[in-house]
């Protein structure tokens, strides 16, 4: 599955006229490429994946999946083609665990279908994967953050589609859970694309980089290309050296906060 978004706006109203968020922004995901879009807060993350996902209409501009405008498909249609892993939103409050993960198969049921062993067997499958099957009884409410996000990607991972939108997977999980879900995004062998705040995860994990900066691309190619010394003082305001390991050729990142820019 591939993903492509062509010259995407998105404005606010301001003062009486408008004011961009996001501004020409175009990109594109291969086949089983996972894409890392990174940059500082505020920096429109999450109102282009909103975009993608189709929360946000565009100003202007299209997102298109194999080819398919999914702002012409409904968003029955468009949930089986991508899972989508955002902050929580609240809707999962009233709930256990096991029903939240069973959410997940709502696109490909009709509606008020009960689960089929299948279904059953989908979601038992997505919580042990990510670990969390012992919560399976406990109410979502109750978790504590990083619980509550691998709850969210088992989530996504029962919705079984062929394109994944992670707006910061990693938020809340300690070191270990952030490397076991990337590698478990990566295993998948899916398409997705990510909004990252650890460089060093975006370093390691992804194919290609967008370094978003006030809503437009400041850069966009491999970890190497984008994760330079002069993007990160020139983006972030921050220094750092950068050594290129000498067989994956990923950037490793020394920030250097405390040397002036
Ligand atoms: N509805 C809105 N009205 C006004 N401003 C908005 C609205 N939605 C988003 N913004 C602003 O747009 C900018 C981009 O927000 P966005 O959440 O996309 O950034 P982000 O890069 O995901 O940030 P973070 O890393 O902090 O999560 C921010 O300055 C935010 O305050």
């Amino acid at each position: 599955m591939k993903l492509q978004a062509r010259e995407l706006r998105w404005q606010v109203p301001h003062s009486g006229t408008a004011r961009s968020i996001v501004e020409d922004v175009s990109l594109h995901v291969a086949e089983g490429e996972l894409v890392g879009l990174i940059g500082p807060n505020g920096s429109g993350k999450s109102t282009v994946l909103r975009m993608i996902y189709r929360i946000l209409r565009p100003a202007a501009g299209a997102v298109s999946v194999d080819g398919r405008d999914v702002w012409r498909m409904s968003a029955r249609d468009t949930a089986r083609l991508m899972a989508v892993l955002a902050q929580e939103n609240g809707g999962e409050f009233e709930f256990s665990v096991r029903e939240v993960v069973s959410m997940g198969r709502t696109p490909h049921k009709s509606a008020f279908a009960r689960d089929d062993q299948r279904d059953i067997d989908i979601v038992h499958a997505a919580m042990l994967r990510v670990g969390v099957l012992q919560l399976a009884e406990r109410s979502f409410a109750t978790l504590s953050g990083g619980e509550k996000q691998r709850v969210l990607m088992a989530r996504a991972l029962a919705q079984q589609a062929g394109l994944l939108v992670l707006d910061e997977p990693t938020n809340h999980l300690d070191v270990r859970y952030q490397f076991e879900i990337m590698n478990l995004v990566r295993s998948l062998g899916v398409t997705a694309i990510a909004a990252l705040h650890e460089l060093h995860i975006a370093a390691h994990y992804c194919d290609r980089l967008y370094l978003l900066e006030n809503g437009r691309l400041a850069a966009s190619g491999t970890p190497a290309e984008v994760l330079t010394a002069e993007h990160i003082a020139g983006v972030y305001g921050v220094r750092a050296a950068i050594r290129l390991h000498p067989r994956s050729g990923r950037p490793h990142i020394e920030f250097m906060p405390d040397e002036p820019v």
